[in-house]
């Protein structure tokens, strides 16, 4: 479905950022690309899904198809026309818009309005918080609703293929598991997904194959189950997981107690 060879990204004239990648992403599978700070990932999928530009990156050499059409002198947009949809690190929803808002924003390049309708429906099944919260400002959502209405906004035009930069940023274990769940529905429905994750643990559960970016190569490469049980991604990328799971823990709890001192603060206020 997609297939990326030689792919050399340079952002302005001295950053070098991917030096010749290979990969493919079938029909049928969820791709876990891993890496450290600055392997590239972030970079691999900008160039994928066209917004290279927007960061001053340029495709320097090689080649990206989909469907055996080359995609990597195109437009955002076109790509998102052809099935290709991302969903940024961060989530870039607009907060300031209801939930709602943000997914009919999603649809807009939906095919026709039955489209849209489907995806809707879809993207509730998958996300009910979405379709209760549908007037709220997006804003007011919790860290892992906000990913869920990026990934949600990103379904309203029906991809056939997924891009997702760390879903799992910032967010408690317990919210990463259900976004891992959830990226196993979307593909069982029928959607690829290459899936760019500094959680190891969670993407090698979630995916099929997974490739390990090191300074803009690949490292490695294989099937899920056989990174997993590899020495070397056990040791620097499946050690650090306590770690990163930690330090999201405490994320939480001091979100937690953030809300709790507002609540308090408001009381007083009235
Ligand atoms: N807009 C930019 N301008 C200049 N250099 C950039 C830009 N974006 C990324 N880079 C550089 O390109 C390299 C790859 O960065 P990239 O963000 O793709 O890595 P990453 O694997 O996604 O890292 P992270 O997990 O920290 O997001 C790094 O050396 C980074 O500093």
């Amino acid at each position: 479905m997609l297939s990326v060879r030689d792919l050399r990204v340079r952002y302005g004239r001295s950053v070098a950022a991917l030096h010749g990648v290979d990969l493919d992403v079938s029909a049928d599978g969820v791709l876990a690309v891993l890496g450290s700070n600055g392997a590239g990932k972030s970079t691999l999928l900008r160039a994928v899904s066209g917004t290279l530009r927007m960061h001053r990156g340029t495709v320097a050499g090689g080649e990206i198809r989909y469907d055996d059409k080359r995609i990597d002198r195109l437009d955002p947009a076109e790509i998102v026309h052809l099935g290709v949809v991302g969903v940024p690190e961060g989530r870039q929803i607009f907060a300031r818009m209801s939930v709602e808002e943000n997914l009919r924003a999603g649809g807009i390049g939906a095919r026709s309005a039955e489209q849209r309708t489907k995806a809707r429906r879809r993207v509730h099944e998958l996300f009910p918080v979405l379709a209760e919260r549908g007037r709220q400002r997006a804003g007011l959502l919790s860290g892992g609703e906000q990913q869920m209405l990026a990934i949600g906004r990103a379904l309203m035009s029906s991809p056939r293929l997924l891009l997702l930069d760390e879903p799992s940023l910032g967010l408690a274990p317990k919210v990463v598991e259900r976004i891992g769940a959830i990226i196993r529905e979307i593909h069982a429905q029928g959607t690829a997904v290459v899936l760019v994750e500094q959680n190891a643990v969670m993407a090698l559960r979630v995916a099929d194959h997974a490739v390990v970016l090191e300074v803009g190569t690949v490292a490695l490469s294989g099937a899920a189950r056989e990174l997993a049980r590899s020495e070397d991604v056990q040791r620097l990328y499946l050690g650090g997981h306590a770690e990163s799971q930690a330090a999201a823990h405490e994320d939480e709890v001091l979100a937690a107690t953030k809300r709790a001192a507002r609540r308090g603060l408001s009381r007083w206020a009235g």
